[in-house]
C-alpha cells in the first residue's frame, strides 16, 4: 500500500516537474505578446498625438498671423488677408474675428456678420487660449468643429483631421480626449465615447466593448490620445508567440522530468549499491588519532567509516550515513563497522593495549538494547575489553530521551565510555547533560575554528569548556588544526584534542605506523 502511494506520488511529482516549464512558457508567451501589443499600440497613439500637436500648432500659428494683419477690422482688405491666412494653414477650416472676445464680427468664409453671433462658454480656458470642443454654432457645415481662440480671433478645425492617422490595421481606433474637461473631441473608427473615456481613465485595460486601450498625454496641450484595438488581436499574437515558446516549454519540461527520473534512479541505485556494499562487507574504517594535549601522546582514535569506490575514491560518511539512516540500512552498517573495528583492534591493541577506539552510533542504535546485545556478543569473541571501545553519540541521537538515557546507562554499566559528539551543535539544550550520565564532551570543530578569532561565536568555546569543567566531564576538542588552537585549549584545561594538527583519518595500517612512531617519540 505504502509502495503504491509512493509510486503514485513519484509519478505526480514527475508530471508536476514536466508541467511547470510548460506553464511558465505559456505565461511568458502571454506576457511577451501583451508587451509587444502594448508597445505597438503606444507607438500608434504617439503617432496620433504628434498629429494632434501638429494640427494644434498649425492653428496657433494662424492666430499669430491674424494679429499681424494691418487693415480695417472686417473691411474688404482685412477679409481678403483673413482668407489668405486660412488658405495658408492646411488644417484650418475657417477663421473668425471677435468683438469683446465673444461676438463674431466676420469670418473668412462668412464675410461680415449681421447680427453678430455670440459664442457660448468655452470648453476650456487657458492663460492665452480658449478652446471649444464642439463649436456647431459658428460655421454652418453641420459638423462639430474644434475652435481655438485668442482674445481677438478664433480658428476652426475639423476634429477628424486630428486623428486622421494612416494605419495598416483597420481594426485599430484612435480617440482624442480633452484633458481639461475629460471629453472626447474626436474619434476615428467609431469608438463609443464612453469606452474611449474608460480607456483614457484606465489605460492598459480591456474594456467591455472587447477593446484594449492605451493612452498618451500631450506635454504641451490639454489633449490625450487613446488608442484601442480588439482583444482578439492580442489573442492572435499570443497564439503566434505560443508557437515559439510552447515547444521550448515542452522541451524543458521533458528535460526536467528526465533529470528528475535520472536523479531518483541514481539515488535508488545508490541505496542499492550501499545495501550491496554492506552485505558484501565492502566498507572500510579509517582512524583519526586523539591525543593528550599536555604530552601530545596518542591515547585513542575515532573510527570513521568510508565507502571505497571502484575507481579508487572514497565516499565520505556525511553522504552515505544519512542514506543508510533513511533506508533502513543503518543497523546492519553499525554492525559491520563494529566487526571491522574489532578486526583492526586485534592488531592495534597488540601495540598499545591501553588504547581506546570510539565508534559512532546513530539515533536508532541508541533507541533499543539491540546494539548492547551485539556488543556483548562480539567483544568477548574478539577478546576486546569494553573499556577499549568508547561510544560516540550525537545530540541528534537523543530524540527519544528516555530510551537513549536507558541505553547510555547500560553501555556505561557494561564498561564503555560514552562521548557526546558535535557538542553545542544540537538543539536539545543543555538540560539533558544533567539527566544523561556521560563521560566526555567533544567540542564541535565549528567552535574550535573560532578560538582566538573575532568571530561572533568565538565566546562559545570558553563556555562549553566551563560547562565541561562544571559537570566534571573530560573534554576532547575536535578539528584542531593549528598550534595556537592547541595552546589555547591546553591553557583552558581541555585534556584531549583531535584534528589535522595531530593526524588526519587514516587506514588501520597507517594508524599502526602512526602508533609506532608515537611510541618512539615517547621513548626518545
Ligand atoms: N576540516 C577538518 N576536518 C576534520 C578535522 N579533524 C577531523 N575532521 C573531520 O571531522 C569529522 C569528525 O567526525 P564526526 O564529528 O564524528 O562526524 C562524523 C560522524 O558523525 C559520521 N560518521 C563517521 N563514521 C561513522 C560511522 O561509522 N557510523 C555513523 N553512524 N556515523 C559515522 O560522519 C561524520 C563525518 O565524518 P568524516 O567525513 O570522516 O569527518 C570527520 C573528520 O574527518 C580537522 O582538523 N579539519
Amino acid at each position: 500500500m505504502l509502495q503504491h502511494s509512493y509510486v503514485v506520488l513519484l509519478v505526480l511529482g514527475i508530471i508536476a516537474v514536466a508541467i511547470i516549464p510548460v506553464g511558465i512558457m505559456t505565461f511568458v508567451a502571454e506576457q511577451r505578446a501583451q508587451a509587444r501589443e502594448y508597445d505597438a499600440l503606444v507607438l500608434y497613439a504617439r503617432r496620433g498625438l504628434s498629429r494632434v500637436e501638429m494640427v494644434y500648432t498649425n492653428a496657433r500659428d494662424a492666430l499669430e498671423q491674424m494679429k499681424r494683419i494691418d487693415a480695417d477690422t472686417c473691411g474688404d482688405e482685412y477679409l481678403q488677408d483673413m482668407r489668405r491666412v486660412a488658405l495658408m494653414h492646411r488644417y484650418v477650416q475657417n477663421i473668425v474675428t471677435l468683438r469683446d472676445g465673444q461676438y463674431v464680427m466676420c469670418g473668412a468664409m462668412l464675410g461680415r456678420l449681421q447680427p453678430q453671433a455670440r459664442l457660448k462658454q468655452p470648453s476650456w480656458q487657458g492663460p492665452r487660449y480658449r478652446v471649444w470642443l464642439n463649436a456647431y454654432d459658428i460655421e454652418d457645415t453641420g459638423n462639430p468643429m474644434l475652435m481655438i481662440a485668442d482674445e481677438r480671433n478664433a480658428v476652426l478645425i475639423d476634429p477628424d483631421s486630428l486623428v486622421d492617422v494612416v494605419v495598416e490595421d483597420p481594426s485599430l481606433s484612435l480617440s482624442l480626449v480633452g484633458t481639461a474637461t475629460n471629453e472626447v473631441v474626436a474619434s476615428w473608427h467609431n469608438v463609443k465615447p464612453e469606452y474611449a473615456l474608460m480607456g483614457y481613465k484606465d489605460p492598459g485595460s480591456r474594456q467591455a466593448d472587447g477593446n484594449y486601450y492605451v493612452m498618451v498625454k500631450s506635454t504641451q496641450y490639454p489633449f490625450a490620445v487613446v488608442a484601442g484595438e480588439p482583444t482578439g488581436n492580442l489573442m492572435r499574437h499570443w497564439y503566434a508567440s505560443l508557437r515559439i515558446w510552447l515547444p521550448l516549454g515542452i522541451l524543458l519540461g521533458l528535460a526536467a522530468a528526465a533529470a528528475m527520473l535520472m536523479f531518483i534512479r541514481s539515488r535508488g541505485s545508490m541505496v542499492g549499491q550501499l545495501r550491496d556494499a554492506i552485505r558484501r562487507k565492502r566498507l572500510v574504517m579509517h582512524y583519526q588519532p586523539i591525543v593528550d594535549l599536555a604530552s601530545r601522546r596518542c591515547i585513542g582514535a575515532e573510527a570513521l567509516v568510508r565507502w571505497p569506490q571502484q575507481h579508487g575514491t572514497m565516499i565520505r560518511p556525511d553522504v552515505f550515513v544519512p542514506l543508510a539512516e533513511d533506508n533502513g540500512l543503518i543497523q546492519p552498517m553499525t554492525d559491520l563497522v563494529l566487526e571491522l573495528i574489532c578486526a583492526d583492534m586485534a592488531t592495534l591493541l597488540q601495540l598499545r593495549s591501553d588504547l581506546y577506539v570510539s565508534i559512532n552510533l546513530a539515533a536508532i542504535d541508541l533507541s533499543t538494547d539491540r546494539f548492547i546485545q551485539v556488543l556483548a556478543h562480539k567483544l568477548p569473541q574478539a577478546g576486546i575489553e569494553s573499556a577499549r571501545l568508547a561510544i560516540e553519540a550525537t545530540e541528534r541521537g537523543f530524540m527519544d530521551v528516555n530510551s537513549a538515557q536507558e541505553v547510555i546507562g547500560k553501555l556505561r554499566a557494561a564498561g564503555h565510555k560514552v562521548l557526546i559528539d558535535d557538542f553545542g551543535t544540537g538543539y536539545s539544550g543543555l538540560s539533558y547533560l544533567q539527566t544523561f550520565q556521560v563521560d566526555v564532551l567533544k567540542i564541535d570543530k565549528s567552535f574550535i575554528d573560532t578560538v582566538g578569532t573575532e568571530a561572533a561565536t568565538a565566546s562559545v568555546a570558553p563556555h562549553i569548556v566551563e560547562i565541561g569543567h562544571a559537570l566534571k566531564l573530560k573534554i576532547i576538542a575536535e578539528g584542531v588544526e593549528s598550534e595556537d588552537q592547541a595552546q589555547w585549549l591546553q591553557a583552558h584545561g581541555v585534556q584531549s584534542g583531535q584534528g589535522w594538527l595531530f593526524g588526519k583519518p587514516m587506514p588501520a595500517a597507517a594508524f599502526l605506523a602512526f602508533l609506532a612512531q608515537d611510541r618512539q617519540k615517547a621513548l626518545s
